[in-house]
């Protein structure tokens, strides 16, 4: 085989829920190496789906950490039979799905420095960790412990403006208070809790490493503003929990030099660096390169924002991180869990199911559609929590339908305003410079790119996300070689490919949707009020 150039380069990780998977990007920041293994296809023997177990309650959702382990061990074997030059590797770092809680027992910190490099991984760390099915982000079974939470610290709104975020069931706070409570034998013999991200990051260092700043914001047990731990949140989870944490380190931190075992096993350079692992979303944004004022807008199953933000308002909605590529500052993540299936139903209602003819209605229908206005709920949302279709008149009369076209304009105005409505609610405010990246399968929709950029009045780009939490996780790499410098992460990254303009705002949108999204704010306001309590 022709030899291959050396071509010296920074590893992405990404220890995501179906999978592990890893690319390889050189100092043109070029991906050219890529490779993955799948947990429910590849680890049959740990029996998930999605690479989870649902437990029986419904609420309960878990993951082998050895499956974790294992596929490690499977990954860098692919790597090392493809011929993948080891020694050409600078740094790496590496993504988790955010919240999910590895528990290492007592004793497995010596087991991670004496490692043999004659073995695989999951045969030495067989016996190192005291709960084998770990929480992931899926879990809803920690109600109690979040109504605790929150009690302890003065209630939602007081949580959120602590550590970014109210209480939720799959925050890792509240997963570690259900594990002290509920299986208080595998707490005692716990010596320390890593997120997943943190937990891969030891693999690699051959010891515990730290959590990093950002995915600890999806703890509900860190001050993002302090960045330190809250006394009052650790004291209301579990005891002696500090200890079990460690101290929080900021995301661009190099946490140490890769373990011998790696060197030894699979030809790293002893000098390889490992930056802190962090969450998968925060990743997306560093691969995304995201920079202050813009906001990626992820149209898949469910919607999601990722927000650059500099002043942060935290909110009983959505999520405050801190910021994985400049510690001053923040992110925020938004779900709106009506989101393609949604407009799936609508295009079947209105549009016999046509994508052109959905197209169509849009560009058949004036910004601001005469005044019609729609929510479109037909499951239960996150942001905010209600549920049903509500249709009004430009007069604000609730009204029973639309005619079809108007209808697919008020779908799409409406799901696109609400995102515009919460984000500003965060903190979030559009500048001159913003630009919005969109990704997911709507993306691909120009017209409702259009609708985008006209309710925000600002460019809408397209980017290749395949990759975006590995590929972001490669370029924190690249930013930790340049540790103890000043060189801003943007600085790092100017080199990678650029996104694709798409849509920018059609002249007087700014007027129309201005007046559009008071009147949405306030009659959201209406349907709260009238499906729940005043607000909090
Ligand atoms: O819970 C989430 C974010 O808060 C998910 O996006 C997980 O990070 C997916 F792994």
């Amino acid at each position: 085989m022709a030899e291959r150039a050396a071509r010296r380069c920074c590893l992405g990780w990404d220890f995501s829920t179906q999978q592990v998977k890893v690319v390889a990007v050189d100092a043109e920041l070029s991906v050219f190496y890529e490779d993955s293994v799948h947990f429910d296809r590849d680890l049959v023997e740990f029996g998930t789906q999605g690479g989870v177990h649902v437990h029986k309650d419904g609420l309960t959702v878990t993951s082998p950490v050895l499956m974790w382990v294992q596929a490690l061990d499977v990954i860098l074997e692919k790597m090392k039979a493809s011929g993948f030059d080891f020694s050409q590797v600078l740094a790496l770092s590496g993504a988790g799905q955010q919240h999910g809680s590895v528990y290492w027992k007592t004793g497995a910190g010596q087991v991670l420095t004496r490692l043999s490099p004659d073995l695989p991984l999951r045969e030495q760390l067989q016996a190192c960790f005291s709960i084998s099915d770990c929480p992931v982000w899926m879990d809803s079974s920690t109600a109690a412990q979040c109504r605790q939470l929150e009690a302890a610290v003065g209630g939602a709104r007081a949580l959120s403006r602590l550590t970014g975020s109210r209480a939720y069931e799959r925050f890792t706070g509240n997963q570690i208070a259900k594990i002290y409570q509920q299986n208080p034998e595998a707490y005692s013999h716990t010596e320390r809790i890593s997120l997943v991200s943190s937990f891969a990051a030891s693999l690699f260092l051959g010891s515990y490493s730290p959590v990093d700043y950002s995915d600890g914001s999806g703890m509900n047990l860190l001050q993002i503003h302090d960045k330190v731990w809250s006394q009052a949140c650790l004291g209301a989870c579990a005891p002696r929990l500090e200890e079990k944490l460690g101290r929080p380190v900021p995301s661009c931190s190099v946490v140490g030099a890769i373990s011998s075992y790696f060197v030894q096993r699979y030809g790293f350079p002893p000098g390889c660096k490992v930056v802190a692992f962090t969450g998968d979303n925060p990743a997306s944004l560093a691969g995304m390169r995201l920079e202050e004022g813009d906001i990626a807008v992820s149209l898949g199953t469910s919607d999601t924002l990722f927000l650059w933000l500099q002043d942060p308002t935290p909110a009983l909605e959505g999520h405050i991180f801190c910021n994985p590529v400049d510690p001053q500052h923040y992110m925020a993540l938004l779900c709106f869990k009506n989101g393609s299936l949604m407009r799936e139903k609508i295009r079947d209602e209105s549009t016999s199911g046509s994508w052109g003819e959905f197209s169509k209605a849009l560009r058949s229908t004036a910004m601001g559609n005469g005044g019609n206005l729609g929510f479109y709920f037909d499951v239960m949302e996150i942001t905010p929590e209600i549920i049903g279709r509500h249709r009004f008149s430009a007069e604000n009369h609730e009204v029973p339908a639309f005619p079809r076209d108007v209808e697919v304009r008020a779908l799409i105005e409406g799901q696109l305003m609400a995102k515009k409505i919460h984000a500003e609610a965060l903190g979030y405010r559009v500048m001159p410079k913003t630009k919005i990246l969109a990704t997911g399968g709507a993306s691909h929709n120009r017209d409702i790119l259009q609708v985008l950029a006209d309710v925000f009045g600002a460019p809408v780009y397209v980017i290749d996300t395949t990759n975006s939490a590995c590929v972001g996780s490669a370029y924190r790499a690249f930013h930790g070689l340049a540790a103890g410098t000043v060189v801003p992460f943007a600085e790092i990254v100017k080199l990678a490919p650029n996104p694709r303009l798409v849509a920018t705002p059609t002249p007087g949108a700014s007027q129309v949707y201005e007046a559009l999204l008071q009147r949405y704010a306030m009659l959201e306001q209406r349907i709260l009020s009238q499906t729940r309590g005043p607000p909090e």
